[in-house]
């Protein structure tokens, strides 16, 4: 079974689990999604106003190394145990999830263009862009919502730690993608594009 791996980048808010999750209702079991998220480094040890300090947003939050072992693992045709990640409580919990291998392997993250190593395993790297005030709402309506957070203390973070991270790492990684999608969760005409290259690889015997 040959496998291509898909990349999905773009900052915080751009809409990547968006058009994600459009992807995976369309193709179901076809296709697995796994999120950079997932491999946050633990952060045990630290009480959760510690953990809610830390910079989540720099490359050295993340435990990419595990990341590029599986997929290299699910390129062999291997099934993996991918870590669970709780926003919440600002750590991996106890759980792993049972990944299996499949044709098409899509990786979404803010970061994943920016390590030279897992950039280098995509064969199609997508960046979803969206203007910086309609993501910044986004993520605050996000974030209280869903990842139990304060409007405060979305304000403080995005200042302190993401529009810097994003000004450094997130952006600069943009030239590396070979698609640019405006308006990533709701672009119909790019998600009907990338589904008839998805769905190409996976009628190839
Ligand atoms: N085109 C859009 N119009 C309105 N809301 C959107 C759109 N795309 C995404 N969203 C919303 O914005 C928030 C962030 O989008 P999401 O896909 O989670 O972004 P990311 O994964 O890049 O952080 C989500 O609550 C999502 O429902
Ligand atoms: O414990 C955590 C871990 C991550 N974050 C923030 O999440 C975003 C990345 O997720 P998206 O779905 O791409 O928005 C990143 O900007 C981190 O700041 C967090 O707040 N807490």
């Amino acid at each position: 079974m040959s496998t291509i791996l898909i990349g999905i980048a773009g900052g915080t808010g751009f809409g990547k689990t968006t058009l994600t999750r459009h992807l995976k209702e369309h193709f179901g079991p076809e296709v697995t999604v796994i999120g950079h998220d997932n491999y946050y480094k633990r952060q045990d040890g630290k009480t959760l106003e510690e953990r809610a300090k830390v910079n989540y947003d720099h490359p050295a939050a993340f435990d990419t190394e595990l990341l590029i072992e599986h997929l290299k693992e699910l390129k062999e045709g291997r099934p993996i145990r991918c870590p669970v990640y709780s926003y919440v409580e600002h750590n991996r919990t106890e759980e792993t999830r049972e990944i299996l291998p499949t044709k098409v392997i899509i990786v979404k993250g803010i970061l994943i263009f920016q390590n030279p190593t897992l950039r280098d395993m995509f064969d199609i790297k997508i960046f979803v862009e969206t203007d910086a005030d309609v993501r910044i709402l986004r993520r605050a309506l996000r974030d209280v919502e869903e990842r139990g957070r304060t409007l405060q203390s979305v304000v403080t973070q995005y200042l302190t730690t993401v529009k810097p991270m994003h000004e450094q790492y997130v952006e600069p990684s943009r030239k590396f993608a070979d698609i640019i999608v405006l308006e990533g969760g709701r672009n119909l005409v790019a998600l009907e594009m990338i589904m008839q290259r998805i769905r190409a690889h996976i009628d190839t015997p």
